[in-house]
């Protein structure tokens, strides 16, 4: 089984517009909800690839109330600690020239609602993978992330962590399955700007060493890098009107641990993970199905070392 843990879920309250002008009133075109943050958006699109998850977290309030009933509209699996605070609401503009995002701090989590999600943790088998995403919320810090991860490992199963900075060099050496870093955080994390792929590829092979078995660099519109122990692999971005470029690294982080769980082929898995980045780049809300496939057929992956 896959879990997904978003500590800090979230309303995703999306406005469309011409342009975004501050210090006036702007209208909308139009604008909707879905329900957002990082670890829900994997666990949709592992719904998309009809693999099954459970999606964790914290969830409050009437936000919260509303939060759930989005999801089981999309009868996603969930299993949430409920907490005092109310679930955020994160604003996404997307104007016609670019998006603008205003994410919110979230509830504050209490130590005994802390105790609650570890606990869910506690019951894990060895085949399992737990998927970390995401913004921690108010009270609670990277040593979360890393009790799950100590955990998941106790218990003989694998664990991917999506964030950046010290929180995510803080669990290399407990061997995440995956991280996955953008180029730019990629290069934070070096305190470097890179000039070529030879340079990207040596910054991954660094956090292989530190621990990461695999490490998958996504660099949007111009495809990503797979680092392996044995090899290096580049994928192509195919070419369309971007539409949203909210959750297309879940998306890829979906595909590529999905994949990963069926037949452990770093290959395939990058092959997925990119047709399910670049699908969700090109559609209003997470990428469906049909889209993916659709895009699959146009990804090329090439062995680089
Ligand atoms: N404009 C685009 N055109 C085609 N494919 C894209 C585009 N943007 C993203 N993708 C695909 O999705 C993958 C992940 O995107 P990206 O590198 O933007 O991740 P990210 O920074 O984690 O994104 P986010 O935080 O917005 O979800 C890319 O490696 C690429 O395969
Ligand atoms: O504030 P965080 O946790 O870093 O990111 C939260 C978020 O921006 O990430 C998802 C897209 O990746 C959205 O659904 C959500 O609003």
């Amino acid at each position: 089984m896959i879990y997904t843990i978003t500590a800090n879920p979230s309303i995703d309250y999306v406005l469309q517009l011409k342009k975004l002008t501050v210090g006036v009133v702007n209208r909308t075109q139009a604008d909707f909800k879905l329900p957002g943050g990082k670890g829900i958006n994997v666990s949709r699109i592992l719904q998309e690839l009809a693999i099954n998850s459970t999606a964790w977290g914290f969830v409050g309030g009437e936000t919260g109330q509303m939060f759930t009933h989005m999801l089981q509209q999309h009868h996603l699996n969930t299993d949430f600690v409920t907490v005092s605070g109310d679930t955020r609401i994160n604003v996404k503009v997307k104007a016609e020239d670019e998006e603008t995002e205003i994410n919110g701090q979230g509830p504050a989590i209490s130590a005994s609602e802390k105790a609650a999600l570890l606990d869910k943790v506690s019951h894990i088998s060895a085949q399992d993978v737990v998927i970390m995403s995401g913004s921690l919320p108010l009270q609670l810090d990277n040593q979360f992330y890393l009790e799950i991860a100590q955990l998941v490992k106790q218990l003989g199963a694998q664990f991917v962590i999506d964030t950046t900075g010290k929180a995510l060099l803080d669990t290399l050496s407990l061997h995440p399955l995956v991280i996955k870093p953008n180029h730019h955080e990629l290069a934070e994390l070096f305190q470097t700007t890179f000039t070529d792929t030879k340079q990207i590829i040596a910054a991954a092979q660094k956090l292989l060493t530190q621990g990461a078995q695999n490490v998958l660099v996504s660099m949007a519109g111009a495809g990503a890098l797979l680092v392996t122990p044995e090899h290096a692999y580049q994928c192509n971005a195919p070419k369309e009107a971007v539409k949203n470029s909210v959750g297309a690294g879940d998306s890829m982080i979906a595909g590529f641990v999905g994949t990963w769980m069926q037949n452990q082929d770093p290959v395939a898995s990058l092959h997925q993970g990119a047709a399910c980045g670049s699908a969700t780049a090109f559609s209003e809300d997470l990428a469906q199905k049909a889209k993916i496939q659709e895009v699959y057929q146009k990804i090329k992956i090439t062995q680089i070392q």
